[in-house]
C-alpha cells in the first residue's frame, strides 16, 4: 500500500521538500498509516521549522505514537511522504534501559563506531545524571531513568528530538523538573523538538506552538506566544489552557481559569485545520 518515503529522507541537518525552497526540520505530506485497513494516519500534513518546539495533544488512541513512530524511521509502512533530518532521536515514556549494562553502556547503544565512555558521561552530565554513570539501571529512580533515556537520545546530537510522553509515569514534582530540564536542553541545543503529552499545561509550558490530532489529522494548532521561564500563572496561560481543553473536548472544572465563552473566541488565535 504504501511507498517507502524514506527513501526522501534528507542528509542534512533539516528536511527541504521538493515543493519549497524552504528548509524544515519536519515536513510530511500526505501521510496516510493503516493498522487492517483502518487509516489512523490520514492525509496528514505537518512541517516543524528547525528549532521549534511543538507539542502534540490530542485523545487516546488518535495517533500520536503512531505518528512519532514514522517520523523517528520505526515504522516505514506508509503512504504519502516524510522529509525528517538524518539526525534524528526519540525518548519513550518507558526509559527502556537495558538492565544488564551500566547506565552509560545505556547510553551509547546503538550508536554507531566505538563512542567513547566520555561521550556518554558528557550526556549524562547535561541531564543532571554524571555521578549515576556507573550505576545499574535498576538502582536508578524513575526520574533518574528518565534522564537517562534523554542522555541516550542527545549522545545522537538531534537535529530533531522526539519525545512520546516522557514524563508521563513520573510524579508531580519530579515532572517539573524533568520539564525543566527539557526546556533548558533545548534552549541549549537548538534542535527541533516534537513532545507528545496528556498534560495540556505541559504543552503550554514548553513548546512554541501546539497542535491536536484527532482522527489521524492535525485538526488545530495554537501558536504559544508566551515569554519564557514559563509559569501557569502568567497572562495569557490560562485562555490558552481553556482553548485547548476545550478543542480537547475536555470541559475545565468551575474556577479553573478565566475562562473562554463562546466559539469565536475559542477559536481565536489558533487556526482550525
Ligand atoms: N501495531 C499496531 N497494530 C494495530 N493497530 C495499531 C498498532 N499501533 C497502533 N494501532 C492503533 O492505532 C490507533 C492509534 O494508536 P496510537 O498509539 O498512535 O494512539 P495515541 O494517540 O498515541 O494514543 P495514547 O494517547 O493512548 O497513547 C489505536 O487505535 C491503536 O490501537
Amino acid at each position: 500500500m504504501a511507498t517507502d518515503i524514506h527513501r526522501k529522507v534528507s542528509p542534512g541537518p533539516a528536511a527541504a521538500g521538493p515543493d519549497e525552497g524552504r528548509v524544515a526540520a519536519v515536513r510530511a505530506r500526505g501521510l496516510v498509516r493503516e493498522f487492517g485497513g483502518r487509516r489512523v494516519i490520514d492525509d496528514l500534513e505537518l512541517t516543524l521549522e528547525p528549532g521549534e518546539f511543538v507539542a502534540l495533544l490530542g485523545r487516546s488512541g488518535c495517533g500520536k505514537s503512531t505518528l512519532l513512530r514514522v517520523l523517528a524511521g520505526l515504522d516505514r509502512e506508509i503512504g504519502g511522504e516524510v522529509w525528517v533530518p538524518r539526525r534524528k532521536a526519540v525518548a519513550f515514556q518507558a526509559p527502556r534501559l537495558m538492565p544488564w549494562k551500566k547506565v552509560w553502556r545505556n547510553v551509547l547503544l546503538g550508536l554507531p563506531g566505538r563512542p567513547e565512555r566520555a561521550v556518554a558521561e558528557r550526556a549524562l552530565a547535561e541531564v543532571g545524571l554524571g555521578h549515576r554513570s556507573d550505576a545499574w539501571p535498576r538502582t536508578l529512580s524513575g526520574g533518574e531513568a528518565q534522564r537517562a533515556s534523554l542522555a541516550r537520545a542527545l549522545v545522537r546530537e538531534p537535529d530533531l528530538l522526539l519525545l512520546d510522553e516522557p514524563f508521563g509515569a513520573l510524579d508531580a514534582l519530579t515532572r517539573i523538573t524533568a520539564q525543566r530540564l527539557v526546556a533548558e536542553v533545548w534552549r541549549q541545543r537548538g534542535c527541533a523538538v516534537l513532545l507528545v503529552t496528556h498534560d495540556v499545561d505541559e504543552a503550554l509550558l514548553l513548546a512554541d506552538r501546539a497542535l491536536v490530532m484527532e482522527e489521524g489529522r492535525i485538526a488545530y494548532e495554537t501558536p504559544v506566544a508566551l515569554p519564557r521561564p514559563r509559569t501557569p500563572a502568567d497572562p495569557g496561560f490560562a485562555e490558552l489552557r481553556a482553548r485547548l481543553l476545550d478543542r480537547l473536548g475536555v470541559a475545565e472544572p468551575a474556577g479553573g481559569g478565566d475562562t473562554v465563552a463562546g466559539s469565536e473566541s475559542v477559536a481565536a488565535g489558533g487556526t482550525e485545520r
